[in-house]
């Protein structure tokens, strides 16, 4: 894991983004299509805006969320709504767009469709993360239900997360799926995030899930 620290948040969106459509770039040349995974949550906002204007074939460029909260898509919670509206506009609104929420399925029964649609854009090309204070990431959360299953390395591609603390089920890439990915960003912003970060690197994934994917990665900070 290497950390790279910014002067503020508005020079570390600008340079995220353009080290991302570096390495899109980079991919397009020797694959058909590449993966793009990114988080949702209030983070990715601004180098989703720089991003979305970088000169690449984005009509090969498949994009998928990290993980879904169970609402419809053009609702305030929802990861595609934040996703489509930031990203997936100017000339990057020809990529493809991959959702892991079928809305008015129960999210277990939806799971196989999704997981096929995901199956041939696996390993993810590039992947982009997020990270709360409680140390989940995706939507793999300490403590939840199913979440040693979500870190095995036989998971399957998606879980279904439910937990005590959020008001709806999730659906979420697992941690095998994640830490698999051919380059690995994590964005993270504030010392208090930086201070659990830290933590996290010394703790079990079952308690710091974010520790399940922190190998090779690249993190990006600023106060
Ligand atoms: O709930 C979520 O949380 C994480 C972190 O969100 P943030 O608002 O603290 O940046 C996010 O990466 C994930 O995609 C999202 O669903």
């Amino acid at each position: 894991m290497n950390i790279q620290e910014y002067a503020d948040r508005e020079m570390l969106a600008i340079d995220v983004a353009n080290a991302l459509a570096g390495e899109l770039e980079a991919a397009l040349l020797h694959n058909d299509t590449v993966a793009l995974a990114v988080p949702g949550g209030t983070t990715p906002g601004p180098v989703f805006d720089s991003l979305c204007a970088a000169d690449l074939e984005w009509d090969r460029v498949r994009v998928l969320p990290t993980d879904e909260r169970c609402v419809p898509a053009d609702h305030e919670r929802s990861n595609e709504r934040l996703i489509r509206e930031r990203l997936l506009t100017n000339r990057a609104s020809v990529s493809q767009y991959i959702p892991l929420y079928v809305p008015g399925a129960e999210p277990e029964a939806a799971l196989p469709e999704v997981e096929s649609l995901i199956a041939p854009v696996l390993p993810l090309s590039i992947l982009v993360l997020g990270m709360g204070e409680d140390m989940h990431t995706a939507s793999l959360f300490p403590g939840m239900d199913g979440l040693d299953k979500a870190l095995d390395s036989q998971a399957p591609t998606l879980i279904v997360a439910r937990t005590d603390v959020q008001p709806e089920p999730r659906i979420s890439l697992t941690a095998p799926v994640l830490d698999g990915a051919l380059s690995k960003h994590l964005i993270i912003y504030g010392q208090a995030k930086r201070d659990v970060l830290d933590k996290a690197m010394s703790m079990p994934p079952e308690e710091a899930p974010i520790a399940a994917v922190l190998s090779g990665m690249t993190v990006h900070w600023a106060e």
